[in-house]
């Protein structure tokens, strides 16, 4: 898929890998929706943006992902401004054990939430364009993250809703693929402050202390790098990746 001319949309795009995605995507030719709750951080980010690429390739939207009613909002609005929704990559995120149902509200329900609204938009047999769909989950999503089960959970869910999204799009004929990042550590603010993100397991602090020092940690571009491999790949439907400093592999699962 060439960008140039398509439209994307990326949530938890104020800061972090978000913030990489949707440079990413507009330095190869994309125009990019952000939306977030961070609206600070967000206009100011557009505003640079716009200096960069132009000011008619972006538009901030402040959507939390935890609303259906935003995210409907958000999807009209940005058929609204540029035509239709080429690409959507759900990345909003949150890590916090102590209000874990907050984190599958943002981290599962969110994705969710946000693949079936861009469906209404994007879904061929709909009159929608077809295109992609890129969603975050982690390493987490791959294996246990014994100091954050809730926060396990949640990725896990992504990466089985993600390719499932991808079997049915194409047995459905929606025109849509679905595929899902899985990395390691990224130096973001998400990593700032671990204990206090570990709520009754923050004993185990030290063990994410080991892993980090051991795993290393990735730049949000090492990120963004692989999000528009999945874009950009049109041979890719149902896959995961998973990022690491060494490297980066497609997971093998299990056939049944
Ligand atoms: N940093 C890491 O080590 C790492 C590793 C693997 C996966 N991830 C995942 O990557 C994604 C992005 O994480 P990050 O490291 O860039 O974190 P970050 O905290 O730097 O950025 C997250 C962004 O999401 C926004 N956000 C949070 N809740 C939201 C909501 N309800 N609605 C809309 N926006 C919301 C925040 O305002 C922020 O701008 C998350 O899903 C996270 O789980 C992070
Ligand atoms: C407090 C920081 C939490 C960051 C969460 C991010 O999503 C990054 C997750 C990064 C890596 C997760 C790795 C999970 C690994 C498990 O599958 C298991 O293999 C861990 C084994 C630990 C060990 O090496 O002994």
């Amino acid at each position: 898929m060439a960008l140039s001319g398509k439209t994307a949309v990326v949530t938890g795009a104020a800061m972090g890998i978000g913030q990489a995605i949707t440079e990413k995507l507009l330095h190869n030719g994309a125009k990019v929706v952000l939306l977030d709750v961070n609206e600070s951080a967000a206009k100011t980010l557009v505003e640079n943006l716009s200096k960069q690429y132009g000011q008619d390739r972006t538009l901030f939207l402040s959507c939390n992902v935890e609303s259906e009613e935003q995210l409907k909002a958000a999807f009209e609005k940005t058929v609204d401004t540029f035509g239709g929704i080429d690409i959507l990559c759900n990345n909003a995120g949150i890590l916090n054990e102590n209000e874990w149902e907050k984190s599958v509200s943002i981290n599962l329900l969110g994705v969710i939430r946000g693949t079936y609204v861009a469906l209404q938009h994007m879904n061929k047999l709909s009159g929608g364009r077809g295109g992609v769909v890129v969603n975050t989950a982690s390493m987490a999503g791959l294996g246990p993250l014994i100091t954050c089960p809730v926060y396990t959970a949640t990725k896990h869910g992504v990466v089985g809703f993600t390719r499932a999204m991808a079997g049915a799009s194409a047995a459905s004929g929606y025109g849509i693929r679905f595929n899902v990042i899985c990395p390691s550590f990224v130096q973001t603010e998400f990593l700032s402050d671990p204990n206090s993100k570990m709520g009754q397991f923050s004993h185990l602090a030290d063990v994410i202390e080991q892993m980090i020092s051991k795993a290393g940690t990735l730049n949000v571009s090492d990120v963004a790098e692989s999000v528009l491999e999945m874009v950009t790949d049109e041979t890719k439907n149902g896959e995961a990746l998973m990022i690491f400093s060494k490297g980066k592999h497609y997971v093998t699962f299990p056939s049944m």
